[in-house]
């Protein structure tokens, strides 16, 4: 696709589409409970369309309904075999989440994804699953596609998490459902707590003790009505823009403000951004709240430490954002962007540095030398939804026409992107 960047700005109320997060879980645990769901605001993107087609191959009737979405649950052990391989195309979160399912039913699942998805680890759910009893396999006991066999119990047990990782403390906790006795998880530092928060809306016996999560077996879910808050990952590429992009002011309404998802908000303010949080309010268990972002004169800042996975997405973005502040801004601690959907550090690198952009590759980050002024250019997205998208708002500073390669990427997590409105000063 082609920018045509210079003199852009953002103004007025920005409206951005559910959370991917919230959607998948919404989808695997109203699939598991008893009785109906409804979801309004479910996110309508490739990646979750993953999690409904996997959950429809097991015999879930998920339609649309008006607005809202209805998943007629079946309990922890309705789930039907698939007569197919399972497919979760390009999305971590829909492998790494239904495994946690699979591995406690009665019936032999293959789980498969696309290239990207088929080249990213999976031992890191292997492993644990493996644990508790569940019969998984991958190649090399690391690549797709797993195979999942039926075993006769599962079993509890204490994991000490080597990473920081949503996704492989979900499986657990999802497999842990099925299993006999205690399952505790001790955290390497916070990671989104999505799937704890909707575990316990939906009724399981679940309970967090600082970094200590603790799940009883055979706990019932019970279907429910669910809100799913706009993303805040989404919103994050508008919230930089309007911070770099002279003259913008907007208001992102009802986006998601969990503290284990607005990380970015808080470097972010110490870079000198110009953001407030108001009309906060909890639907089902996660809090949503508005955002106002006006246009700001930021300065670097280092970046390092646990607190890293509470912005892991939104590295991407804010690289954008260190290159128009004044000063160095160093990345640390977050080798585990070379494991999504491309190596996140090697990407943002090459690409911003295509426009003129000072970046160094870390092992573990980046250095960047803010007060960059950018030039258009052609750029690669790789396939990779989150470059994608951080790259166009770049492009938006770059005088001139730029250009991105396989940016239809981004309908994996925001096909309404190019409908936010970005204005031209005359
Ligand atoms: O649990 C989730 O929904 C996610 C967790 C994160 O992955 P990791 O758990 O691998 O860090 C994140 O990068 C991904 O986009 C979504
Ligand atoms: C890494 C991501 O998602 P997933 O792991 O689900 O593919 C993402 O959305 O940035």
């Amino acid at each position: 696709m082609e920018i045509i960047g210079g003199n852009r700005f953002l103004k007025g109320e920005i409206k951005i589409p559910g959370d991917k997060s919230i959607s998948h879980r919404s989808i695997i645990l109203s699939s598991i409970a008893e009785g109906e769901t409804e979801i309004y605001n479910f996110l309508d993107s490739e990646d979750t369309k993953a999690t409904i087609d996997c959950f429809r191959k097991m015999g879930i009737s998920i339609d649309k309904d008006g607005e809202k979405l209805v998943v007629k649950g079946k309990g922890l052990k309705g789930l039907a075999p698939p007569d197919c391989i399972l497919d979760c195309k390009n999305s971590g979160t829909t492998m790494r989440l239904i495994s946690g399912v699979l591995v406690g039913q009665n019936f032999s699942t293959i789980l498969t994804g696309d290239n990207s998805l088929n080249n990213r680890p999976m031992s890191r759910i292997i492993n644990p699953l493996k644990r508790m009893g569940g019969n998984i396999e991958g190649l090399d006991n690391e690549y797709p596609p797993l195979k999942i066999r039926p075993i006769s119990n599962l079993n509890g047990i204490y994991y000490k998490m080597p990473v920081a990782s949503a996704q492989v403390k979900s499986a657990i906790l999802l497999a842990s459902l099925y299993a006999e006795g205690e399952t505790i998880i001790e955290e390497k530092g916070p990671s989104r707590d999505h799937t704890e928060r909707m575990l316990n809306y939906f009724g399981a016996r679940i309970n967090k003790n600082n970094n200590l999560i603790s799940l009883k077996g055979g706990s019932r879910l019970e279907g429910r009505k669910i809100f799913i808050p706009g993303d805040f990952s989404s919103a994050s590429f508008f919230i930089v823009a309007a911070l770099i992009l002279e003259g913008s002011e907007i208001v992102i309404k009802d986006v998601g403000v969990n503290e284990t998802r607005v990380g970015l908000l808080h470097v972010l303010k110490e870079m000198g951004g110009n953001i407030e949080i108001d009309n906060v309010k909890n639907f089902n268990n996660e809090l949503v709240g508005d955002i106002y972002v006006k246009y700001s004169k930021l300065k670097s800042t280092n970046i390092y430490g646990n607190k890293i996975a509470t912005f892991i997405d939104e590295i991407p973005i804010l690289v954008v954002a260190a290159t128009f502040a004044e000063g160095t801004t160093t990345i640390n601690d977050a080798s585990e962007l070379k494991y999504k959907e491309s190596d996140r550090i090697k990407v943002m690198t090459e690409e911003m540095n295509k426009m003129g952009a000072s970046i160094k590759a870390l092992e573990d980050g980046m250095i960047i030398e803010g007060g960059s002024s950018l030039k258009p250019a052609k750029l690669n997205s790789y396939n990779d939804h989150r470059i994608a998208m951080a790259l166009f708002i770049a492009a938006l500073k770059a005088e001139g026409k730029s250009y991105i390669l396989g940016s239809e990427c981004i309908n994996i997590s925001f096909p309404t992107f190019f409908d936010i409105p970005i204005r031209k000063i005359d």
